[in-house]
């Protein structure tokens, strides 16, 4: 964490992190992609904290959103019936890499959008058109000026394009699927293999802005590495390249 005197956000040239009073502001963003599981909410978790930046985490409003048309009653394989309500649930999300949370209509939904269910429909929503030019909108709102790590599938290709530094994060599928079996309960090796297989499918291939390294991403392949060294990585490409 930044040290007394400093300010959150940036880099000292002899690469301390913190910002010195008066010095000249450069707003950051930092934009975090990859496939499910590689690791992209516990680093940019990490690197936020370690930064004193914001951290957004852009699946959990797309997460938020499919929460909403299971709760109405919307048919979420029906691209239509999707893109008539896209505008219909009422947003909020907390930016605090400590208390990471989102709301829908006034209600706390951070443990709903985990489940299974929310789990298996977020890719199919997430493809409609108007659900991704709302939730695009919202998410550069948000980020403003910068100062924040953001991490999604399209940060670096779409959301954020002039982000400073674009890291994608990549692991191999059998350390992915391993790493989210131990994070789960009632689950298996296999079925967990299958299911971020398929989700990554629906996310690489769907019509709009599909899972891609933007390029002038760098690409990080964590699968040999703990999460201790994957921030460390991180923040050395932060120092380097701002
Ligand atoms: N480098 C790592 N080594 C071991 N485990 C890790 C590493 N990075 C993350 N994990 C663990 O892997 C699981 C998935 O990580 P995380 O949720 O950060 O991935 P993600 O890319 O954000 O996934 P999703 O896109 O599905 O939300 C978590 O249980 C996390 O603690
Ligand atoms: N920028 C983003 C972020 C997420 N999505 C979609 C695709 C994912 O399968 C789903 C859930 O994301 P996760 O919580 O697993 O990171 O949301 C997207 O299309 N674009």
């Amino acid at each position: 964490m930044p040290g007394s005197g400093q300010i959150p956000g940036t880099l000292f040239a002899d690469n301390s992190i913190g910002r010195a009073e008066g010095d000249a502001v450069t707003a950051l963003v930092v934009a975090m992609d990859g496939p499910s599981g590689s690791g992209k909410s516990s680093a940019s978790r990490g690197v936020a904290r370690a930064l004193g930046l914001r951290y957004l985490d852009t699946g959990a409003m797309y997460r938020a959103i499919t929460w909403w048309m299971l709760e109405h009653g919307v048919d979420v394989g029906d691209p239509q019936a999707v893109a008539a309500r896209a505008d219909a649930a009422r947003l909020a999300i907390t930016t605090d890499p400590e208390a990471p949370g989102v709301t829908v209509d006034g209600r706390d939904v951070s443990a709903e959008i985990r489940t299974q269910e929310v789990t298996s429909a977020v890719s199919a929503v997430s493809a409609v058109p108007q659900v991704r030019a709302r939730l695009v909108a919202e998410q550069r709102a948000i980020i403003g000026d910068g100062d924040i790590v953001v991490e999604g599938r399209d940060i670096g290709s779409v959301v954020a394009p002039g982000a400073a530094v674009k890291v994608y994060l990549t692991a191999s599928p059998e350390a992915r699927a391993r790493r989210r079996t131990a994070e789960l309960t009632g689950t298996t090796l296999e079925a967990q293999r299958v299911a971020m297989a398929r989700r990554d499918t629906l996310d690489s291939t769907r019509k709009a802005d599909p899972l891609v390294m933007a390029a002038d991403a760098i690409e990080l392949d964590t699968t040999e590495l703990n999460l201790e060294e994957v921030i460390a990585e991180v923040l050395r490409l932060v120092k380097e390249r701002t």
